[in-house]
């Protein structure tokens, strides 16, 4: 059987690279070869930087209401696609249609319909300084890398491209390698939306393409989603030649449940902040602190709907609701995690293993796992595991709970469920992290700034906040009277 191959995106058209060189996507769903994918070799990647700054000089010079125009005809193109795409996120990521179909695609429109409309209100300022005045403007970048983590791929690209895009910047984006395809299907619709050639460019590869990317001297800003580690190396990178940094990172943030919150409730936020997208969100709460009154009823009724409610399986299939793992090696880097847990003296509440469900035996599937009796010392406590894992620990007050949830090099998330809305207000305030919810969790309107203190980030991504990450602030005195000078 022939296999499909995948090109770079480069100048408004795919391009075939000269090395031949690809690399293979998986279904994790399947095990199964979904296509195969052409490395951006040198051509492509010399291609792609000419093609961005000719793009440029055509981008740059639109009124930020042209380029709104383009950008909300994408906007309603990816809504009128809406199913096309998500299957592919689905093959792509295993994760359950149930939430592509309704969550990928349409926050990734909803960011760049958000941008679209409040970068032409982008103003300059104007001040008048003795008899002479000054004027500033807010200037594009210039030519921005986009590079990409596995688990919101299109939802990635558009977040990134949007506020690049809508504030005269042009990209070159690089997908994950583990799931490439809705980067390039967005440049395809974004050019049918009228985009201009070079604008936005896929390439494609792994860490070495990423790495090109960001010591390239022409390359002005990096937008980068993945983990800490691999962030501190592309910060490392851009340093080289002073590039502006975004950094969306990883990771370990707790969920706080007070004695007087609605337990109900409670219980949908751990299992949405730890089970949603089988797991693999940055924001997940892992670490569940529960006040040590309410703990056995929370835990009585988590178990209850994990057991009941989480239907694992072919991630097409619309009753499934917890899908696969990005890859084999993920699945075995969580299974580690969960034996550690045990090691370590966690109780296993439910799960712990890995699942061969009888529409997707081949998949790559973790149960939902919860741990009690856990400890802030644990690995499982302290790590980013990226899978289905729930810590619950216990608490007896406000401050120590304060304290131990800030007790992390990390800072994306958090949360807090309790009733008494003087407290929700007062804990959140103390907790070290970029996102909060209160009686809530994971939710990101495009209007919501969002990015992480500490080790989690740098930078925002949503909200107008955004703009200001995407655009260089030019001063002009003008001088009105004569120049006095001294010579
Ligand atoms: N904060 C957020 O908004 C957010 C969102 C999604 C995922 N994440 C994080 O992403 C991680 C999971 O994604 P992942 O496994 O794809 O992360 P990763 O760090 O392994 O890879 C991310 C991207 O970086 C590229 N890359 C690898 N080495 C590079 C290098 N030296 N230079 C430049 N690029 C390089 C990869 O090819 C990939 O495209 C988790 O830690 C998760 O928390 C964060
Ligand atoms: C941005 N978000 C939370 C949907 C994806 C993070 O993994």
């Amino acid at each position: 059987m022939s296999v499909e191959v995948q090109y770079n995106f480069i100048a408004g058209q795919l391009l075939a690279n000269d090395s031949g060189e690809t690399f293979d996507v998986v279904n994790p769903a399947t095990g199964q070869l979904a296509y195969r994918v052409q490395v951006a070799d040198e051509k492509i990647q010399q291609a792609a930087i000419e093609s961005a700054k000719k793009g440029f000089a055509i981008w740059s010079a639109m009124s930020a209401t042209e380029r709104s125009r383009i950008l909300l005809n994408a906007v309603a193109l990816l809504r009128s696609r809406n199913d096309e795409l998500a299957a592919i996120e689905v093959r792509d990521t295993g994760k359950p249609w149930q939430e592509a179909s309704v969550v990928d695609v349409v926050t990734g429109a909803d960011a760049i319909e958000f941008f679209a409309h409040i970068a032409p209100g982008l103003e300059g300022a104007q001040q008048q300084v003795g008899g002479d005045f000054y004027y500033t403007r807010r200037e594009p970048l210039g030519i921005c890398a986009g590079i990409g983590a596995w688990n919101y791929p299109l939802q990635i690209a558009c977040w990134k491209a949007a506020p690049a895009l809508a504030s005269g910047n042009v990209m070159i984006f690089k997908p994950s390698e583990e799931t490439p395809l809705g980067a390039l299907k967005l440049a395809q619709l974004l050019s049918e939306a009228g985009l201009p050639d070079g604008v936005f460019n896929v390439v494609m590869g792994d860490g070495k393409v990423g790495a090109w990317l960001t010591g390239h001297p022409d390359i002005a800003k990096v937008s980068f989603t993945g983990e800490v580690g691999t962030g501190k190396k592309v910060m490392a990178a851009a340093a080289s030649s002073l590039k502006d940094v975004t950094m969306e990172l990883g990771g370990k943030s707790p969920l706080i449940v007070f004695d007087d919150a609605d337990i109900d409730n409670a219980v949908s936020g751990a299992m949405l902040g730890n089970f949603y997208t089988q797991g693999e969100v940055c924001t997940n709460g892992t670490r569940v602190f529960v006040h040590e009154s309410v703990y056995q009823d929370f835990i009585e009724k988590l178990l209850a709907r994990t057991q009941a409610n989480i239907v694992v399986g072919d991630p097409m299939a619309p009753e499934t609701n917890f899908g696969a793992l990005i890859s084999k090696d993920h699945q075995q880097k969580v299974l580690d995690y969960i034996q550690q847990g045990i090691d370590d003296g966690a109780t296993l509440l439910t799960g712990g293993t890995a699942l061969t469900p009888e529409n997707a035996p081949n998949g790559y599937f973790v149960a939902p796992t919860i741990f009690t009796d856990c400890t802030d010392e644990m690995r499982i406590c302290k790590e980013e595991i990226f899978g289905p894992v729930m810590s619950v620990l216990t608490f007896k007050d406000e401050a120590e709970v304060i304290a131990r949830a800030n007790n992390t090099a990390m800072g994306l998330a958090a949360g807090v469920f309790t009733q008494d809305i003087s407290r929700a207000h007062r804990v959140i305030h103390q907790l070290q992290a970029g996102i909060c919810w209160i009686n809530a969790y994971g939710a990101s309107p495009a209007e919501m700034p969002v990015g992480g203190y500490k080790l989690s980030g740098i930078g925002r991504e949503n909200g107008s906040e955004t703009l200001k990450h995407y655009t260089q602030v030019k001063a002009v005195y003008v001088g009105l009277q004569p120049l006095e000078s001294p010579f």
